[in-house]
């Protein structure tokens, strides 16, 4: 073992029920989860998203009507755009080497920590409200003999148990709408250290808009949670040494694989609002990379 790998040691003995009640819903929500939608794109090479898609179709890669495997084409071309968007998130941390800890807010199944792992050989800590999540997340880690390196946790991202500067570099991947934006800076900066990088991918409403459209109340209702604006996204980083270093509009990017999905038989029923407000322009996908200064 090197001394940079995970150590049972490492393991808390307790773990904190969740901080609110809030919490509480959003575990029950996570544990509960089996959307066809996600298990049956992560089937496909392993990598389990809660996330959504970046980047052109191939439609050389989809099947044509007649085609007896056009269904599980569709799956593979929605998954590998969901993995695109966690290499662009990747892309976003800066130069992080084998000796360095990565830090995953919401991690969700695993899938990007995986991905982080195999990019930069670093050990990547996840944390998730979901027990569920994390015992899925560790299996599929001890499956590809990373367990060493990759270790998701229940835990409340407002506060972790890692060491103030611990992190190379932090990032939430479509989990910031659940939590105060100013709450979660702050932890980020401290567990960041100085230089460090933090990057989020993000749905937020737009400012120029006005208010939160009805498809985004839309949005926050199928998923309990509660979108942001970018305003407050640069505020809150603002207010917590976390100054932008990249901002990127992905709306348009990702709205090939909202049209591709919307045509899948997986839909779940919010693909319009996902749709309709982005193309309305209350709604924004963006990429924050900031540093912790
Ligand atoms: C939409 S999923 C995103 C999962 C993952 N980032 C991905 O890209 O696949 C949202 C995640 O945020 C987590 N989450 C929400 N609030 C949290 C909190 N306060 N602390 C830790 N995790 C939280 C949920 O448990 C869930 O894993
Ligand atoms: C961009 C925004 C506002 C995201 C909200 C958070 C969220 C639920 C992301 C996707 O999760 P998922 O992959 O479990 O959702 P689905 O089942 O729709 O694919
Ligand atoms: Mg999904």
């Amino acid at each position: 073992m090197t001394s940079t790998e995970l150590t049972a040691t490492d393991t808390p003995v307790r773990i904190p029920g969740p901080a609110t009640p809030y919490q509480g819903d959003i575990a029950r929500y996570w544990d509960g989860e089996a959307r066809p939608v996600n298990l049956r794109l992560g089937d496909v090479d392993g990598l389990y998203h809660h996330h959504y898609g970046l980047g052109e179709v191939d439609h050389a890669a989809l099947g044509d009507a007649e085609d007896s495997e056009s269904e599980k084409k569709l799956i593979a071309e929605l998954h590998r755009l969901e993995s695109a968007q966690a290499e662009f998130l990747l892309g976003h941390l800066g130069d992080i080497g084998p000796d360095d800890t990565l830090v995953d807010a919401g991690c969700g199944r695993g899938g990007s920590m995986v991905m982080a792992h195999q990019r930069f050989g670093c050990k990547v800590e996840g944390v998730t409200l979901s027990a569920k999540q994390a015992d899925f997340a560790n299996q599929r880690a001890r499956e590809l003999r990373i367990q060493n390196h990759v270790r998701a946790r229940v835990c409340n991202m407002l506060a972790t148990p890692f060491e103030t500067g611990q992190a190379a570099a932090s990032w939430n991947n479509e989990s910031s709408m659940y939590v105060d934006l100013h709450d979660l800076f702050a932890e980020h900066s401290r567990i960041l250290e100085a230089g460090g990088r933090y990057v989020t991918i993000t749905g937020c409403w737009n400012p120029r808009y006005g208010q939160p459209s009805k498809w985004v109340s839309q949005i926050n209702a199928h998923f309990e949670c509660n979108i942001h604006s970018r305003r407050e996204y640069l505020r809150a980083m603002a207010d917590n040494r976390l100054v932008p270093q990249a901002v990127v509009d992905l709306t348009p990017a990702t709205l090939p694989y909202w049209e591709l999905r919307a045509t899948s038989s997986l839909v779940t029923g919010i693909e319009d609002a996902f749709i309709n407000s982005y193309k309305d322009g209350s709604f924004q996908y963006l990429l924050i990379a900031a540093d912790r200064v």
